[in-house]
């Protein structure tokens, strides 16, 4: 199967409808309530599951983790907290630019920030995001052959000899496309591919030493092939697979998250 991700447009946000729901969405009250907010709704969701399975992004063995489809950033915003660094970078610069900024190659280090934290964080996007301290953020289509390159390059510039990743993240999203079939094929092509990214990067768990070390967590909506596609690409090569649909996740939204952890190995 190919994978076309990319294919897809993206999605537009800015219906009534949906401004009228985010206005009576406790978490985007939380977030903006907070002084310590998040960027995005989405990181409440990380930190519920987080909490719920082991703390797995806090393990003292987690030296790196790769966002896939990261902005504008709360995940990765979550991941640099539970690593030691501050959440926040001083930067104002403009968020979420749209894809007519797309850089392929791009490596955006927020270099002036105090390290606090430990570990490599990279968060790759086909949009540019504000910098977040501790984040590499890489502007690419994950899918390009030249983004392993440039996370290998960026894994052995930190010392990650092995150019392997303790943890995978993938929030990314099928944009709507107006298209219902093609979008719930889609959806399922990313998770397809993220586990074809899961095979060139993550470290086993034989090699961490720990039978849930080797984590994967993504984002899958409703297919038809879904639970194929669980019994046969995940559950023989995890030591645990979890279906998650978490509390912050809207109860309408087709959305569900795999939480895979113990990777054994391609
Ligand atoms: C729901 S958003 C992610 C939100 C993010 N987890 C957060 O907490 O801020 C999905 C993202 O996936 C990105 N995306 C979709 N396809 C991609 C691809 N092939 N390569 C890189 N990013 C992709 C989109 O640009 C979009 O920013």
């Amino acid at each position: 199967m190919s994978f076309r991700p990319t294919f897809c447009r993206l999605a537009k946000k800015s219906s009534r409808q949906w401004l009228a729901r985010q206005t009576k969405d406790s978490y985007v009250k939380k977030r903006q309530i907070d002084p310590a907010a998040f960027r995005a709704r989405s990181a409440f969701k990380l930190l519920e599951i987080n909490d719920q399975w082991d703390n797995f992004l806090s393990k003292s063995d987690v030296n790196a983790v790769v966002d896939l489809g990261a902005a504008p950033g709360g995940w990765s915003q979550v991941v640099a907290q539970k690593l030691g660094w501050t959440s926040e970078s001083t930067d104002s610069s403009p968020t979420h630019d749209s894809a007519s900024t797309f850089d392929p190659l791009a490596i955006d280090d927020d270099i002036s920030a105090p390290a606090q934290g430990r570990g490599t964080i990279i968060a790759v996007d086909l949009l540019r995001m504000r910098p977040i301290h501790g984040v590499h953020d890489i502007v690419a289509d994950f899918l390009a052959p030249d983004t392993d390159r440039v996370i290998q390059e960026l894994l052995k510039r930190e010392g990650v000899n092995d150019g392997k990743v303790d943890v995978i993240l993938s929030d990314m999203a099928a944009n709507a496309s107006g298209n219902v079939t093609r979008d719930i094929e889609c959806s399922l092509e990313i998770c397809q591919a993220v586990m074809e990214f899961a095979g060139r990067h993550l470290r086993t768990a034989e090699k961490i030493g720990r039978k849930r070390g080797g984590v994967v967590l993504m984002k899958h909506f409703a297919h038809p092939e879904l639970q194929q596609f669980r019994e046969e690409e995940l559950v023989p090569k995890f030591n645990l697979v979890k279906y998650i649909k978490p509390d912050s996740s809207r109860a309408e939204s087709r959305e569900g998250f795999f939480l895979c952890m113990g990777w054994k190995g391609a």
